[in-house]
C-alpha cells in the first residue's frame, strides 16, 4: 500500500513579526487537487500562514515541504517556480496595465516544469466576463472582475497549489458565486486550492477539508462534510465562547 505524499505540508511551523509570535507549531497539509479551507477570526493567523508558505515570512527549511521535499525559507520567486501561487488579499493587480498584460506577466514567471496547463484562452474560458475586457485597464474594472484577473494571473504561473486569501471580501453575492463556481474547473486541472475564508458556511460548502485557526494555533481539522457547526464555532471562537 502506498501513502500519498501531500503536495504541500507544514510541520511544527512557527513564525512571527519581530518579537511577536503569530503562528505556533502549525501542522497543515494539502493533497493534490483538493480544496482546503482555512478559517478563523480576524487576526487568527490565516494570512500569516499563507505568506510563510510563500516565503514572504521566515521559516525553517523543515517547516514547509513540497511533495515531501523541505522548502521552508525559500524566496517567494522560488516558491512560484516550484508551483505555488498566491491570490493576495486586496488582489494587488498591476495598475496602469491592461487585463491582458496583468495576465501575461505570470506566463513569463511561472513554474519551471515545461508544462502549460493554463493558457490565456483557458483563463478566459474560466471567466468569460473577462473576454471582452482584455484591453481594459484593470483599475477601470469592478472588484469582482479584478478578482477574476487576480485568480487568472495566479493560474498562468501554472501552480500545483493556489493560495487564495479572502477572495470573496467586499464582493456582491452573485460575483462571489461566479468565482466559487470556478473552483471545480481549477481542481480538475490538478491544482490544489487553499481557501482563506471568513464565511464558515461558504468555506464548508466549497472545500473537501478544513482547518480552523485560533490565535496562531490549529484548533480543528477534518473533512468538511463531517465537522459539525458546533465544533467549528468552538474552534473558531475558543472553548469559552457560547455556541449559538
Ligand atoms: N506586519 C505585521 N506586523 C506585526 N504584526 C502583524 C503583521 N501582520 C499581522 N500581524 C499580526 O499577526 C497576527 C495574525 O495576523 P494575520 O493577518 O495573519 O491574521 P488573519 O487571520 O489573516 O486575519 P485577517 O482576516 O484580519 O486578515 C495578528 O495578531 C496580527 O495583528
Amino acid at each position: 500500500m502506498t501513502t500519498e505524499v501531500p503536495i504541500l505540508s507544514t510541520h511544527g511551523l512557527c513564525t512571527g513579526y519581530g518579537d511577536f509570535q503569530a503562528l505556533f507549531s502549525v501542522d497543515f497539509e494539502v493533497m493534490r487537487g483538493e480544496v482546503v479551507a482555512l478559517i478563523g477570526a480576524n487576526g487568527a493567523g490565516k494570512s500569516t500562514l499563507l505568506k510563510t508558505i510563500m516565503g514572504l515570512l521566515p521559516s525553517n527549511r523543515e517547516m514547509v515541504r513540497h511533495a515531501g521535499v523541505s522548502v521552508g525559507g525559500s524566496a517567494p520567486y522560488q516558491m512560484v517556480q516550484k508551483g505555488f501561487a498566491m491570490v493576495p488579499e486586496g488582489r494587488r493587480l498591476f495598475a496602469g496595465m491592461t487585463v491582458e498584460d496583468n495576465l501575461l506577466v505570470a506566463l513569463d514567471h511561472g513554474r519551471r516544469n515545461g508544462t502549460t496547463t493554463w493558457t490565456m484562452q483557458r483563463v478566459l474560458d474560466l471567466f468569460p466576463a473577462l473576454a471582452s475586457m482584455r484591453k481594459r485597464l484593470v483599475e477601470k474594472m469592478s472588484g469582482g472582475q479584478q478578482q477574476m484577473v487576480a485568480i487568472g494571473r495566479a493560474l498562468l504561473s501554472q501552480p500545483e497549489v493556489l493560495l487564495c486569501d479572502e477572495i470573496s471580501l467586499g464582493l456582491a453575492p452573485k460575483v462571489i458565486s461566479e468565482i466559487y463556481d470556478s473552483l471545480p474547473a481549477i481542481t480538475k486541472a490538478g491544482t490544489a486550492v487553499i481557501l482563506v475564508e471568513q464565511d464558515v458556511s461558504r468555506a464548508l460548502a466549497a472545500s473537501n477539508r478544513l482547518y480552523c485557526i485560533l490565535e496562531g494555533r490549529i484548533t480543528l481539522s477534518g473533512d468538511s462534510a463531517d465537522v459539525s457547526r458546533e465544533d467549528v464555532a468552538r474552534a473558531y471562537f475558543g472553548a469559552n465562547h457560547a455556541v449559538a
